[in-house]
């Protein structure tokens, strides 16, 4: 089984310079000046336990790799760059290799669906940065992050079970899932707090509109016949975010990209997952909605990491907050 990663950030860089680690067979796809500096001089992993490099071949698309049957392509970049990923796949002769999305939220399962008959999900359990080309760190201890995987929709098979010995023998915590959703669906409840985190410095008011936020996505799931996980997977074997050697830790995936100034935010597949089955099923989310618009002007620059106020996203839901 030889793995491509594709989307060597902060989550995909963790993944791929472990799998170099242990020996196993990996290509990465990344692009800009982090594809320059891995090409130049690999990829330094730094965690809890000190820095290692990591050298893989690196590719700038898909058509520059001949697949094999036996490959598995893991999906590392943010939702919004899913469709671009895809259709690079697709374009390139990829047909019945798994798609595996390591990724938060829901949403880019069924869009691989719609390329690819065979599709799995993975909760991603990993705190990682990227803010440097040729760096990535990762803040877990004692075990670098956890995996849920499972077939999507659902049920579990051959590749996965493949697929997390493989993850094992490379240091992670990895479990196999029936219902990957279920787990899915719990980490998106938690990660309706990165925009929140991103947004407000005082943690009283984090606290606040995160409550708000995860009761109103609670119901919504609720309407919708969805069903999450009740466990905190996030718990499992005890891992905690612990201190790098020489590193401060930026943030959430989401704060990284305000950070690194990308221009679009994964909050649309997030809080946006909610608002779109509010809007579904016909129950209004105020809260999220918000949220949404808030994520816009921090992507856009034109408000900075938390400068937000409780008057800001009250203003912004018209003052029913
Ligand atoms: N970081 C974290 O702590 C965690 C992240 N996650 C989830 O994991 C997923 C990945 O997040 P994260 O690693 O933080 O994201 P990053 O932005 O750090 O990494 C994604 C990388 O993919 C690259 N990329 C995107 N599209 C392409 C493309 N078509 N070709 C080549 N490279 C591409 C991006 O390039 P560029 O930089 O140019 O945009 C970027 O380097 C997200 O769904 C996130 O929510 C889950 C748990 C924790
Ligand atoms: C690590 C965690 C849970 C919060 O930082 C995350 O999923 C993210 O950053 O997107």
């Amino acid at each position: 089984m030889r793995i491509i990663v594709y989307g060597i950030g902060a989550v995909g860089g963790a993944i791929a310079a472990q799998l170099s680690f242990s020996g196993h067979s990996v290509l990465g796809i990344a692009r800009g000046r982090q594809l320059d500096a891995i090409r130049a001089s690999g990829l330094s992993l730094s965690t809890p336990q000190g820095t290692r490099t990591a050298r893989f071949p690196v590719h700038a698309d898909p058509a520059e790799i001949s697949f094999r049957p036996d490959d598995v392509v893991l999906l590392t970049m943010k939702t919004p760059d899913t469709l671009g990923a895809l259709q690079r796949l697709n374009a390139t002769g990829v047909s019945t290799q798994p798609i595996f999305c390591f990724q938060n939220g829901v949403a880019n399962e069924a869009l691989a669906l719609r390329f690819f008959a065979n599709v799995y999900g993975a909760t991603v359990m990993l705190p990682a940065d990227y803010d440097t080309p040729g760096e990535v760190a990762a803040y877990f201890a004692p075990k670098i992050g956890a995996f849920d995987i499972g077939r999507y929709p659902s049920g579990t098979d051959g590749t996965v079970e493949k697929l997390c010995g493989v993850l094992r023998a490379s240091g992670f915590i990895v479990d196999s899932r029936d219902n990957v959703m279920g787990s899915k669906y719990r980490k998106l409840l938690a990660n309706l707090r990165n925009i929140i985190d991103a947004a407000l410095a005082d943690t009283e008011l984090q606290r606040k509109w995160y409550a708000k936020a995860r009761a109103e996505a609670e119901a919504v799931l609720t309407a919708a016949g969805i069903a999450w996980d009740k466990t905190d997977a996030m718990a499992r074997e005890e891992l905690t975010i612990s201190a790098v050697p020489g590193r401060v830790r930026v943030g959430s995936s989401t704060l990284q990209s305000i950070v690194r100034g990308t221009g679009s935010l994964e909050t649309d597949f997030l809080n946006g997952e909610i608002v779109l089955l509010g809007r579904l099923h016909g129950m209004a989310t105020p809260v999220n909605s918000a949220l949404c618009r808030l994520s816009v002007e921090l992507a856009s620059g034109r408000m900075r990491p938390q400068s937000a106020g409780d008057d800001t996203i009250v203003s912004m839901i018209g003052g029913t907050g």
